[in-house]
């Protein structure tokens, strides 16, 4: 069943890296069902962002706290009990995909299923045929059914992401956060990823959080755009309102690199 609780809230969170502030007081509240693109210039914050939401980095100590659906994961700078029982709840997807090379697609995705399986079950790959259905109807539903055998290392980058995708939905993911999910790929393959997400948004009711470097892909497939830079909010509202002003201020005069295709 779908949260009511939002799907993350940070309150006042700032990341201190020696010198550098990669986070400086971050506020942020994503609704269930939103899709927010999380955009800005490279080094802004948004991986170190989207790693202090999942609890896989803790935030500076102070004030500074972030639940997730409810689940307070961060407070004075430390992970919490709950981190764990949050992260169940959201599917992460890289860059580069991190399926496991050496195992098949399917593997792969069941590996999804592992948070509730009793640990050996897993191991062995005993996997409950009611959780192999799950599998192949998610590999079906991101369109790479076709590839379930084929060790993940041998497969299109593109591939690699739907069975990403695919490893989500079989987790049960509530939420997507998704860091740079196109930036490896070719325009058709990025796409379609971006559908994909879209469609578990707008189908099944997943809120997604998702950075990307490319602002035309952020205005073309999300409602919802949160900018940062040099770690703090510059700019949270409606995609349809970023208009080139507020572009200038955040990319610099050179903003138009930041369109991956053509400005739309
Ligand atoms: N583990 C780390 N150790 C030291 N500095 C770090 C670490 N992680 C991030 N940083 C620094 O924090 C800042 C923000 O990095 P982050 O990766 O969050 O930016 P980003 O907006 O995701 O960039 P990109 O778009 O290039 O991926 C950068 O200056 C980066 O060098």
């Amino acid at each position: 069943m779908t949260s009511t609780a939002a799907v993350t809230s940070v309150r006042d969170v700032s990341k201190t890296f020696g010198a550098r502030k990669a986070l400086d007081g971050v506020s942020l509240e994503v609704a269930p069902g939103e899709m927010v693109a999380l955009i800005g210039p490279s080094g802004s914050g948004k991986s170190t962002l989207l790693r202090s939401i999942t609890g896989l980095q803790s935030i500076d100590p102070g004030k500074g706290a972030i639940d997730v659906f409810g689940l307070n994961v961060q407070k004075n700078g430390r992970l919490t009990g709950q981190a764990r029982d949050a992260r169940r709840r959201i599917g992460m997807i890289f860059q580069q995909f991190n399926l496991v090379g050496r195992l098949s697609l399917f593997s792969n995705v069941m590996l999804g299923a592992l948070g509730r399986l009793p640990g050996w079950r897993g191991v062995l790959g005993l996997w409950p045929m009611e959780d192999r259905r799950r599998a192949m109807a998610a590999l079906d539903r991101v369109g790479v059914s076709d590839y379930a055998a084929q060790r993940a290392n041998t497969l299109s980058g593109g591939q690699q992401q739907r069975g990403a995708i695919a490893r989500a939905i079989v987790q049960g993911a509530q939420a997507i956060l998704a860091d740079e999910p196109v930036a490896s790929l070719d325009p058709v393959s990025a796409r379609k990823v971006m559908e994909l997400l879209v469609e578990l948004n707008r189908r099944d009711g997943l809120g997604v959080i998702v950075t990307l470097h490319q602002v035309d892909y952020a205005l073309r497939y999300c409602d919802r755009v949160v900018a940062l830079k040099a770690g703090k909010v510059v700019y949270d509202g409606p995609s349809t309102e970023l208009d080139t002003k507020t572009l200038i201020d955040i990319y610099g005069p050179e903003f138009e690199d930041a369109f991956w295709e053509t400005k739309s």
